[in-house]
């Protein structure tokens, strides 16, 4: 059986508590914590940034992984990494030079992710899998939590895993973001996810611990 990792979002957890609500995914199953950084350009909405990354790197005992939604995160990804930034992905859409984007995420000590929008095929990858530690397969569209999944994803899923088969990056972490339930966890995981995110399915149930033990329970 494949290892699964599960990614809550603190994008839908509550900010007034978010001490408490890391605290909690601290003592969950979850090993990575999804931070959404949103600039309001890239993406029609705007998150946070450094201060809440840094203040969340103070508690959380997790891997941090950064997705970033904003136009030129190459001017960012140092200060990312120093915030507490563990994984860090930027989308295709947004790196016109997103070779060297990769390299200067891997030069910042960190693991190297692109993410692509539900309109983008997943043929964008082919000259650059062999460089990737992650692949982030959006199944909403960018900006918002709580949407629906769209199922297109899967499919997405499947031809990313032959690719990087093919490709020889065994290594490969694919990821899956948005809309991600109970009702389309295991479909991703057969078609080949490795990560999970998942924001408003986990922290708007009533047992967050125990949604996120369901989530990785499709691994078994
Ligand atoms: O990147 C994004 C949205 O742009 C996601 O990480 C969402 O924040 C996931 O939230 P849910 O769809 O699971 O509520
Ligand atoms: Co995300």
């Amino acid at each position: 059986m494949r290892n699964l990792i599960i990614a809550p979002s603190v994008l839908a957890c509550d900010f007034l508590n978010i001490g408490s609500e890391v605290q909690m995914l601290n003592e969950s199953k979850a090993d990575w914590i999804h931070i959404d950084v949103m600039d309001g350009v890239f993406v029609p909405n705007i998150s946070f940034g450094f201060p809440v990354l840094e203040a969340i790197n103070k508690v959380a005992t997790k891997v941090l992984d950064v997705h970033l939604m904003i136009e030129k995160p190459e001017q960012y990804i140092t200060t990312f990494a120093k915030a507490g930034a563990k994984v860090i992905t930027v989308h295709y859409e947004a790196c016109p030079h997103v070779h060297r984007t990769i390299q200067q995420i891997k030069d910042a000590g960190c693991l190297a992710g692109v993410a692509i929008n539900p309109g983008t095929p997943v043929e964008v990858y082919q000259d650059i899998i062999a460089d990737l530690d992650l692949a982030l397969i959006m199944s909403v569209n960018p900006g918002f939590g709580g949407q629906k999944f769209i199922p297109n994803a899967i499919n997405k899923t499947k031809r990313l895993a032959e690719m990087a088969a093919k490709a020889g990056n065994a290594s490969l972490k694919i990821e899956i973001d948005g809309g991600v339930t109970m009702a389309n966890a295991a479909d991703l995981y057969q078609a080949g996810a490795d990560v999970l995110v998942a924001g408003s399915f986990v922290f708007a149930s009533k047992d967050p611990k125990a949604t996120i033990a369901e989530l990785l329970s499709v691994a078994n």
